[in-house]
This record gives structure tokens, sequence and C-alpha cells, in this order.
């Protein structure tokens, strides 16, 4: 059995449960592209949509996202809530939100010098392309942290110039849009999109951070809502302070998530 407060929320109807992919339903990997849905995973998530509108929150692009987790009937959304998309993309459109369209060009230009630049400097960086910016990895480097500065440095400037925001993820550096949109406020668009009474919201990193205080927001709205943790050695003490639920590592976050799935059909039962 899930807890009494999760139970709550899972007794509304219109429900959404939302979930970021890396660290949380898919084990960090080497490199994104070898990361994968941790086993069972993909099953569980299909029985949910059954019952709620599962979505998928994640940094990475829809179409990159969609890769990983291949289900339809899904909401994918992508590059930290800069892309959206109501099913998988290759037989759905991906709506990008227009304020993020004037960075399309500044964010290539960005990558193309990091591909220029850094990439002949640092064997095993993987320079990952989205719509709009992208990802610099840096976890196969020789030495990560040398890595990381060397990244920094050399987009600094180009990246004010162009008026880009840098910020850092798990050993990456991420060239994003300077906007204000955030996983926090997909989670809320999300909420409205499908009129929830009732949501849930998982996550385990930074990014997830916003993510996890909308879930209090909305809770002052009058909404059912919960935020879990994925905790792992370098997860942010904020990330847990403001969490309901904790779970340790994405084998725990799946066993939750099958739980849930559990739960909700013997009540239906
Ligand atoms: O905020 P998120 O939704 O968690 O996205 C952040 C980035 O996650 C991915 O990179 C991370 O996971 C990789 C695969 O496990 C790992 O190799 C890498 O070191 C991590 O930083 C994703 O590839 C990025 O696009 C996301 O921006």
């Amino acid at each position: 059995m899930v807890s009494e407060d999760i139970t709550k929320v899972l007794t509304q109807r219109p429900l959404g449960l939302v979930f970021d992919i890396d660290g949380t339903l898919s084990p960090i990997a080497q490199t994104p592209d070898e990361a994968k849905l941790y086993p069972g995973a993909a099953g569980y998530l299909q029985r949910a949509s059954k019952f709620a509108h599962v979505g998928v929150l994640t940094g990475r692009a829809v179409a990159d996202g969609a890769r990983i987790v291949n289900l339809e009937g899904l909401t994918y959304i992508g590059t930290h809530g800069l892309e959206w998309c109501d099913g998988l993309p290759t037989t759905h459109p991906v709506q990008l939100l227009p304020e993020a369209v004037p960075f399309l060009e500044p964010g290539k230009e960005l990558l193309d010098l990091a591909e220029k630049e850094l990439k002949p400097k640092i064997p095993g960086l993987v320079i990952q392309r989205k719509n709009i910016g992208g990802t610099i990895h840096y976890r196969l480097a020789d030495d990560p942290e040398a890595a990381r500065q060397l990244i920094l440095n050399t987009l600094k400037e180009p990246a004010a110039r162009l008026n880009m925001h840098i910020d850092e993820g798990k050993r990456a550096v991420e060239i994003l849009a300077p906007l204000t949109i955030n996983k926090g406020k997909a989670l809320r668009r999300f909420v409205e999109h499908f009129n929830l009474k009732g949501v849930i919201f998982a996550g385990d990193d930074r990014t997830d951070l916003h993510g996890i205080l909308e879930i209090e927001r909305l809770r002052q709205d009058g909404y059912a809502a919960h935020a879990i943790a994925v905790q792992h050695a370098d997860t942010p003490p904020a990330v847990l302070e403001h969490a309901d639920t904790i779970v340790q590592g994405v084998e725990e976050m799946v066993k939750l998530l099958e739980q849930i799935t559990i739960d909700v059909s013997r009540t239906n039962a």
C-alpha cells in the first residue's frame, strides 16, 4: 500500500502523474544515449495512463525523451518546459513555446562553437543538441573538473554576447534560453491543460526543485498535490527538504509507481 497522503491524491479525478526521466525513471548512465528506463517502468507507466494523465517532464528534447519512454498516450514536455507534445512526436506535432523561437539560432551558434573549440581539447566530451540550446556532457573526460572549468570559461563570454543562459547539471553544462520557463511552470500548465484535481510529481535534481515547489503552490491553491524526491548521493538538499515523500534511488521510485498502479486497480475493482 502507498501512504495515506499519496492515496488521497490518487482518489482524485482527473488525476495527473508527472515524472522526470534521468535519475527518476532511468538510472544515470555514462552518456545520454545509453540511458534506459528501469526494467518494468514502461509497463507501469502504460498501466497508469489508463487512470491518469501521465506526463514526462524532462530537460531532454521532446524527441529524445520520447525515444527513451516510447509510449503512446503520454504527454511529453521537453527542454525544461519549452517543448510540448500530446503523444509520441513521431505521430504528433511538437509545439515550441513562441517565446523560445528567438533563441534557436543563438543556441545553435554556441553549440557549433563548443564542437569547434571544446571537442578537440576534451576527449570523451558529448555534445547533445536540442531544438533550443543543448547540453555539454563531460562525465567521460579524464579530468572532469578541469573539463568543466574549460567549458565554462570558453562559453561565458559568447553566451553573454548571444544572450543565452549557462547553467550546470550532473557532470554537464546546459546552454539554455534566458527564459523564466521551468519545470514548475510546465507542471502548472499540465495541471490546467487537463483540468486536474490531483497531481503527483517525481524528480531528483536541481531542475526538478521547480516542480516540487510548484506542488506546494498547487496545494495552497486547493489541488490535491504530492511531490516525490528520488534520492541519490548528489541530490540537492532543497529537493529533499521540500518533497513530501523521499524514495531511495530509481529502483524504489519504480516500485512505488508499480504500487500506485496496484492500489488504483484494487480500488477500481
Ligand atoms: O533536468 P533533467 O530532466 O533531469 O535533465 C537534465 C539532463 O539530463 C540528462 O543528462 C543527465 O543524464 C545522463 C544520462 O543518465 C547522464 O549521462 C548525464 O551526465 C546527466 O547530466 C540529459 O542527457 C540532458 O539533456 C538533460 O538536460
